[in-house]
């Protein structure tokens, strides 16, 4: 199995960026991972939020092969604890699934499409995180999902 994040907008902070890309590397010694980008919207002045989360639902799902399971982050998802999330992560390797792909909305969240197509939704807290700073949490969680399944200690239980 393989795991794609995909975000909107670059991250335009050096010092978040310098901390995704050490976990990126990390995460990349147990699986194959691809962070991928997707452009921020031009002009998004002159658009209402809820034609933003359109377009930008569009341009989420143009990203999606027919066989990827699609798993949005979400402040009203599932809730794990670190373990349990370990745990959520090998159930879909065990699976013999092709990609997990995970999902960041943009800054008014996702459209009903995008909702509609997921195969579930993970929240990393009950508050709400900047679609910026979400992307180092989840990588960082990704990364300490895999120390915990290989005993490596990373992670203090
Ligand atoms: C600023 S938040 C959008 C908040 C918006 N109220 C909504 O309805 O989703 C931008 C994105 O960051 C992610 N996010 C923020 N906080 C989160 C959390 N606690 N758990 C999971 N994802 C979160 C989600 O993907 C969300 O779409």
């Amino acid at each position: 199995m393989q795991i794609k994040l995909l975000a909107i907008g670059k991250t335009d902070h050096q010092q978040l960026q310098m901390l995704i890309d050490d976990y990126q590397k990390r995460l990349g010694f147990y699986i194959k991972f691809d962070f991928e980008i997707i452009p921020d919207l031009k002009k998004v002045k002159n658009l209402s939020e809820e034609r933003q989360k359109q377009k930008e639902g569009e341009l989420i799902l143009a990203k999606l092969n027919n066989t990827d399971v699609l798993i949005l982050l979400d402040e009203n998802g599932q809730h794990y604890d670190s373990v349990g999330f370990s745990e959520y992560l090998q159930k879909h390797m065990n699976s013999g699934i092709k990609q997990l792909v995970f999902v960041i909305g943009g800054p008014y969240g996702f459209s009903q499409d995008v909702y509609d197509k997921a195969n579930g939704k993970i929240a990393l807290s009950k508050m709400t995180f900047s679609h910026q700073m979400i992307r180092l949490f989840m990588i960082e969680q990704l990364y300490r999902a895999f120390t915990i399944l290989r005993n490596e200690p990373y992670h203090h239980r």
